[in-house]
This record gives C-alpha cells, structure tokens and sequence, in this order.
C-alpha cells in the first residue's frame, strides 16, 4: 500500500525501531530560542556533554525581546536574563545564534524559512508549540518540550511515538478577499481546537495548492491550534521557487538531485488517512474569532453566538465564559465590535507578504482616532525588505507604529501588551485569556481585516472601506 508524505518524511528519518518502544528519530534541523532552551543547555552541563551537531543547530532572540529602543539595555529583569543566558549558552556550546539587533534576527518561525534552513523531507523540531510553520515545506516539523530539547542538543535524535495521519483537503479556488489566515480559523472553527490531536495534518486541494509559501506557513503555522502534532503540505513548484538561491538551499547539481527526491514527496494515490475532512473553498469569507480559542471563530458578516443556542454543556458553558471574558452580549454583528488596538506580526502573519497587505489596505488611509495600530515585521530581514518596498512609510502615513522585529503582542513576554480589558484584533495565533496581556481581549484575524479595522476602528474587512 502506498504512504503518505508523513509516512514518507517520518520512515527515513527512523535511526532504531524496536517493539514495544518510541521510534528514535534523526533531526536535521533544531532550532532554539531564549524561553525553552536554559535548562536543556545546563542539563548538558550538569552530564558534561557537548551539542552533538551545532552545525544543524540555529539560536534566534524573540520572545523576550522589545520592538523600540535596540540599543538600549532589555528593561525587564527576567527577560534580560533569558538573553543574556541564551548568550552565553550558545557561545559556551557553539551554537549560532542571531541576537538582537543582528541582520539575521528574528522569530525563530520567521528565520527558518528565509534562510533555506527548512526544507522538504526534513526533520525540524524546536521547543515551541508553532514549529509546525515548517511543514509548510513538506517537512516534519513539530515542537518539543525542554528535556526533549536537551534530548536533541546531546544526540541529534528523539524519541517519538508515529503520529497518526489526518487529511484536511480544501476543493475549489478562494473566493476573492479570503485569505490563508480566514481559511485556517475556518478550518479550526469546524474541526474543533481538538480536531487534529494525535494526527500530522496535511494540508491538500486545489485551494491549498494555490497559496503562496507564505500563505502556506499561516495554515501550517496554526495546525497546532486544531490540537494536531504537526501540518504538512507537499512540495512543488511553488515550494521550490521558494527556495532557490536562498543562503542554505542546495546549488548547482545537489540542487537538482534535491529537487528530484522533494518532488518523491507526495502522498501516493493508494495511501490511506486515518482522518479525512473536505472542505469547500467557495463557500469562505473573512473570518474573526469572537471567543477564547482559536476554534471560537465565525465568518465576518455573523453575530456574537448565542451561548444557549449550543447543545453541548460544556461547549455551551465555554462561550458563556468566553463572551464574559471577552465583554460581549450575544447577537451583536462582529462588525460593530469596537477595538483599541491593532496586532500586525507573529510567525502567522509577520512575513513580507503579510506586510503588503496591510500596506495596501492602509494606502491613503489613517488608523481610526483613538486607535493604537502596531506592525511588527517578523524578522529583520522583512523589515528591511518591507523597508526596501516603501512599506514602512505606508504604515507610518497611515498612523501605525512601524517596530523592530520579535514576537511583540503576540504573546505578554515583552513590552508590547494590552492592558487589562483592552480589546484587539491580532494577526497571531492565540487569543486565550491574558495572552496579549492580563485581561487584554483578543480578536484573531487576517493582516487585510486588521488593517481594515485600524481604518475603521471596529471589526472590518477591506470590501467594507
Ligand atoms: C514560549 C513558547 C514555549 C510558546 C510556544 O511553545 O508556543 C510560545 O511561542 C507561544 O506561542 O505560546
Ligand atoms: S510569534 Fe507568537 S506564536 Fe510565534 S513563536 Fe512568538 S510567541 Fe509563539
């Protein structure tokens, strides 16, 4: 019987296989950040071992990083000590890193791709929840704990039980104005934050196949959110295109030979999924989540859901809490949510073509009076390339903030937060209680529907200006 693209990335990176036991599996890329890494660097120390391969080892500052003032010492007491330590870990242990400031900097999800370190067929792993963005590539990529990260650092393998495979198939072209941040919280909207768990995902259908690879990234990069250990979808041209001429892609003849065996990377047609879900691409509008979760989204154009109207007790007793939290009343129209703040950012939608959107969205536009707009460009690489492109003055212009590269408000480990009841339309990933800040309110959206909702100040999609 035929294999999966799962089956296939998964079965060659098999180093020992025994019954009874985990899989021992070959990683080909680990990448760190300061947040997960400490105690897997001293438990290395404490055992007096080396980092097995720091050649496939790469260190990024971003969690814990401020998006003004670079020069100027990290302010907070614990978030300096996170860098400092990933300092010196790397330094003591030779791993590359990209700190603060540097040209290579950014979110470790966001640095991966735009160097040509992720590619098809690998292995990719990285104590953080998001590293799922890397099968974007056709690669298996998924997040570790910290002992795990200790386990990789000291042997360059993991011990891993074979997810089970799901398929998510998207028919059909998108409809003009949805993008892949609406069909992925669409997608998690009818799966459920649980949908996918226990399954790799793969992303498949003629809607999949038409995005971009920054596109792709977005739906990947929130397979995790649908509870899923990782989202793949296969390589092809677009993946390729991607790739070439970036510093670590393979050249000359080893790039034809890699291209030949990434091209091997498909499911085959006589392969079996444990999981199958269609789903109808026609049929998508702008999406915004009104809830706590992820799987708390609804098209645009609806209302605030009516808690009684659910069924199920403890979904029923999730919104109850969800629209409390949130300081929404059921059957208020989504568009007549009013926000304080707008998000552009995160390793979901922090990328260069992210930053066009919005750009094009906020030409000739202002940020509503009253309304705080941050854009957060995901690595310094898109910053200045952003920068290249005008964009940064667009955005300046319009009355946004044009920052460093970080995670920023994606999640309240740095200086950009909301404060308690403020409320946000956010490019991230998350939006569960105190992510963006204690008491903050988050509204996950697409990077054209936050850019439209800076214009207006409420809940809104370009179509609307
Ligand atoms: C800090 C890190 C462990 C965490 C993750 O694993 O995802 C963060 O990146 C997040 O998005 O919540
Ligand atoms: S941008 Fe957000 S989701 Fe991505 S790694 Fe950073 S904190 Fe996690």
């Amino acid at each position: 019987m035929g294999r999966t693209l799962a089956e296939k990335v998964y079965d060659a990176h098999v180093v020992r296989r025994a019954e009874g036991e985990p899989d021992l599996l070959y990683i080909d890329l680990h990448l760190v950040h300061e947040v997960t890494s400490p105690q897997a660097f001293d438990g290395l120390r404490m055992a007096g071992r080396q980092v097995r391969r720091p050649d496939l080892t790469i260190a990024t500052e971003d969690h814990n990083v401020p998006t003004t003032d670079l020069l100027k010492p990290i302010a907070d007491p614990v978030s300096r000590t996170q860098v400092e330590t990933l300092r010196k870990n790397c330094s003591d242990f030779g791993v590359r890193l990209h700190p603060m400031g540097d040209d290579g900097q950014g979110i470790v999800h966001v640095i991966g791709p735009q160097l040509g370190l992720t590619q098809p067929g690998m292995t990719v792993v990285c104590g953080d929840s998001h590293t799922s963005t890397h099968g974007a590539f056709g690669a298996l990529a998924f997040g570790i704990g910290t002992s795990e990260v200790e386990h990789v650092l000291a042997t360059q393998t993991l011990p891993q039980i074979q997810p089970k495979t799901m398929a998510v198939t998207v028919d059909g072209a998108l409809p003009e104005g949805v993008t892949a941040k609406d069909l992925i919280l669409a997608i998690i909207a009818k799966i459920g934050t649980g949908g996918g768990q226990g399954h790799i995902i793969e992303y498949r259908g003629e809607a999949i196949r038409s995005l971009s690879m920054e596109g792709r990234m977005t739906v990947c990069n929130m397979s995790i959110e649908a509870g899923a250990r990782a989202g793949m979808i296969a390589p092809d041209e677009t993946t390729f295109a991607y790739l070439e001429g970036r510093p670590n892609a393979p050249q000359g003849a080893d790039w034809d030979q890699a291209v030949e065996y990434w091209t091997s990377l498909r499911t085959d047609d006589d392969a079996a999924f444990d999981k199958e879900v269609v789903i109808d691409a026609a049929g998508l509008t702008p999406f915004v989540t009104w809830g706590t979760n992820p799987g708390q989204g609804l098209p645009l154009g609806e209302s605030v859901p009516d808690p009684a109207s659910i069924d199920d007790p403890a979904k029923r007793q999730n919104a109850e809490r969800a629209l409390e939290y949130m300081g929404l009343t059921a059957g208020t129209p989504l568009r007549d949510i009013k926000v304080d703040t707008v998000f552009v950012g995160s390793c979901t939608n922090g990328r260069i073509e992210d930053l066009r959107a919005v750009a094009g969205v906020l030409e000739g536009r202002r940020v509503a009076d009253g309304v705080r707009m941050l854009v957060v460009p995901g690595s310094m690489k898109v910053k200045k390339q952003a920068e290249e492109e005008g964009l940064d003055q667009v955005i300046s212009a319009s009355g946004a903030e044009w920052r460093e590269a970080g995670c920023s408000m994606c999640l309240a480990m740095n200086p950009d937060k909301l404060t308690p009841g403020e409320r946000s339309a956010s490019t991230s990933n998350r939006n569960f209680e105190g992510r963006q800040g204690p008491g903050g309110r988050t509204h996950l959206v697409s990077p054209a529907v936050a850019a439209a909702t800076a214009v207006t100040g409420r809940l809104a999609a370009p179509a609307d200006l």
